[in-house]
């Protein structure tokens, strides 16, 4: 057991789906993956383990934002022993040409967090994704014939923004969309040694208004949810 995760050591795998929503948990390992045993349910942030095609994976809820997602990806990583860490997340897109459903890999994330900054005063770390899964979540997802987009996003500690203009310079700058995890995700990854990517599903457009329901985030993005079990699985 760790502090939020009431897992028994050996509970969960070494591979591991990060989805914000604890019920986006529920649905994809109950959607995807056989055998299934739920191995927490403490603050209500369900985990469970079970088998994609014969290979063992874990579904972990990180809730919204990067403090909450810390300290679980720092349990999973420093108390559990997960090795390949793959956040299956929503975004809203900050260019014309990234369309609501378009799933995007994250090279690297930038941020307004002083999580990282605060590390390292007067440097910059880098936030950037495992090349390793990079390449597989690319391979795995031209395969399916999918359009993906791979670049920079913003991990962002703010969800109703009162700075747009500089998301929306960010953008000119040619960051594709904003989410609230993923440099948190990168910097924890570099720290432990471990591989880390985010996969994100385009469910809202900053500069058209386009939405996608709250039901739609929770339960489908189906294709993003695959392009991450197939690249733990490769
Ligand atoms: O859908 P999830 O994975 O939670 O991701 C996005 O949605 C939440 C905001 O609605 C933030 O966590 C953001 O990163
Ligand atoms: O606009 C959005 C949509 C999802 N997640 C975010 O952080 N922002």
């Amino acid at each position: 057991m760790s502090i939020h995760l009431e897992a028994k050591v050996g509970e969960i795998a070494e591979s591991v789906l990060l989805p914000g929503d604890p019920l986006r948990a529920k649905y994809i390992a109950e959607t995807f993956l056989e055998g299934t045993v739920c191995y927490n349910n403490v603050r209500g942030m369900l985990g469970y383990t079970g088998t994609y095609k014969g290979n063992r994976v874990s579904v972990q809820g990180t809730g919204m934002g990067m403090p909450s997602a810390a300290i679980y990806i720092h349990e999973l990583i420093n108390d559990y022993g997960a090795k390949n860490l793959i956040r299956v997340g929503t975004c809203g897109a900050i260019q014309h040409d990234v369309k609501i459903r378009d799933v995007i890999i994250a090279q690297a994330a930038a941020t307004d967090s002083a999580i990282i900054r605060n590390q390292f005063p007067g440097f910059d770390f880098p936030q950037i994704g495992s090349f390793d899964l990079i390449k597989k979540a690319y391979e795995v997802g031209t395969d399916k014939g999918l359009s993906l987009r791979v670049g920079n996003v913003l991990s962002s500690d703010v969800f109703y923004s009162e700075s747009q203009e500089v998301v929306n310079k960010l953008g000119k700058h040619g960051v594709l969309a904003v989410e609230m995890e993923a440099a948190v995700l990168y910097y924890l990854s570099c720290k432990f040694g471990v591989k880390g990517l985010c996969l994100v599903t385009v469910s809202d457009h900053i500069l058209t208004g386009e939405q996608t329901t709250s039901q739609e985030r929770q339960t489908t993005f189906n294709d993003m949810i695959e392009v991450a079990l197939e690249t733990v699985s490769k």
